[in-house]
């Protein structure tokens, strides 16, 4: 049995949550060795020796997580998940550095980490090797985060598996954010009508843009993502050093929240239009791409036109899609689909426990 402490319940982690108890609650699915008994949250924590029912991780907000359970404190968190003894693992469902910055002394101690939260993987590169030292001991604890890239699509798996089996990686290009991705496939096309502030809006209140979308929009997610992709395929890509294309306007980098960038947005439709405008003129659309030289270990991220016959140009929704060109696929191996929201990210998630368990033997309780 994998016993699982789930840290941030927000809207990733809910989605988790509401997958895992469906699971169990399906006579299909009897005997999955997978079972919550760890929630924390900003200001409330419970871990349980036995595992939480699934009707009360149905109403987790106030069975588990209500006004009578333990304030959150993440270093007794992981001392009582530690002491149940047993397979454990963390999953991150926060965008916390500080969180991230935690997961050497939670492998030290034994429990796996599975987590959608980039930080670990794009940031410090020494936080980054040791994660990767204390994962990769026999027998040890491991890492999983395959819901950093392309949410619940296959893309680290598929990159590791390239690598891991001697290919040469040549570049690995793509459209990485959903919130991007869904922006331009709805505001630039040819017979598109929405303004771009009405198309953020929308990739808000759809679950795809980070809890502030200017994190999506000045690039530093899609950078993030393009720094792990370097890493998985060897290279030692270092976010601070990547080119980055920042398409927040100048003055609204500096406002305090994301309300009040959200409610100053509109000022700007009419500099989306004109770039969208001559794009369309000169025959393109925009499309917000990143990439990674498998050769040069160099990254780029940039908005940048494609002609409308281009796969990237006729790309829907929020839809991911990244193509690794390769010795083995000098024409490219294309993994494509939905590349963000609570239910697609939350499956990826969930299929790396599943990866831990299978890796680990995790049997029955
Ligand atoms: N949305 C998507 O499509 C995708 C998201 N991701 C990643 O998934 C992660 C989660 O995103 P999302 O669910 O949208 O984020 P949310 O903001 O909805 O949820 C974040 C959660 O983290 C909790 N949290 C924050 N700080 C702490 C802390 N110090 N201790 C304990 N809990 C804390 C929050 O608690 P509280 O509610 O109390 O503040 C909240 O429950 C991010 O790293 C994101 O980049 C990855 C791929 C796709
Ligand atoms: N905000 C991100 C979420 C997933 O990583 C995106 O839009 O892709």
């Amino acid at each position: 049995m994998l016993r699982v402490a789930i840290v941030g319940p927000g809207l990733v982690g809910s989605g988790l949550i509401e997958q895992l108890a469906a699971h169990a609650q399906s006579p299909r699915f009897a005997g999955l060795p997978i079972a919550v008994v760890g929630l924390i949250n900003s200001k409330k924590m419970a871990v349980s020796a036995t595992p939480f029912a699934a009707g009360d991780l149905g109403d987790w907000q106030t069975r588990i997580l209500g006004s009578s359970a333990a304030d959150a404190d993440l270093a007794q968190f992981a001392d009582r998940l530690a002491a149940l003894g047993g397979p454990a693992a963390v999953v991150d469902c926060t965008s916390s550095d500080a969180i991230a910055s935690l997961y050497p002394e939670w492998l030290s101690r034994g429990l796996h980490v599975v987590t959608p939260n980039k930080k670990a993987f794009s940031g410090d590169l020494a936080l980054f090797r040791r994660i990767q030292e204390l994962a990769g001991a026999p027998g040890g604890p491991s890492v999983y985060h395959e819901a950093t890239v392309g949410a619940g699509l296959p893309v680290l798996s598929t990159l590791g598996d390239l690598v891991r089996t001697g290919d040469r990686i040549v570049k690995v290009e793509g459209i990485f954010s959903g919130t991007l991705s869904y922006l331009f496939n709805t505001f630039s096309a040819p017979d598109a009508t929405q303004t771009f502030s009405k198309c953020v809006a929308v990739a808000k209140a759809s679950g795809y843009t980070e809890p502030d979308p200017r994190d999506d929009l000045n690039g530093m997610d899609v950078a993030r993502k393009v720094t792990i992709l370097g890493r998985v395929a060897g290279h030692a890509l270092d976010l601070a050093t990547l080119e980055v294309e920042n398409i927040v306007p100048e003055v609204l980098r500096g406002v305090a929240s994301a309300d009040e960038f959200m409610a100053s947005l509109p000022d700007f439709d009419a500099h989306f239009a004109q770039l969208n405008r001559e794009a369309l003129a000169a025959g393109s659309v925009l499309r917000y791409v990143g990439m990674v030289d498998g050769a040069t270990g160099r990254g780029s991220v940039r908005l940048a036109r494609y002609p409308l016959d281009h796969p990237f140009a006729s790309l829907k929704g929020s839809d991911n899609i990244i193509a690794f060109t390769t010795e083995r696929f000098p024409s490219p191996l294309i993994v494509q689909g939905a590349g963000a929201g609570a239910a697609v990210t939350a499956f990826g998630i969930f299929s790396d426990l599943i990866k831990v368990c299978e890796r680990f033997g995790a049997g029955a309780a």
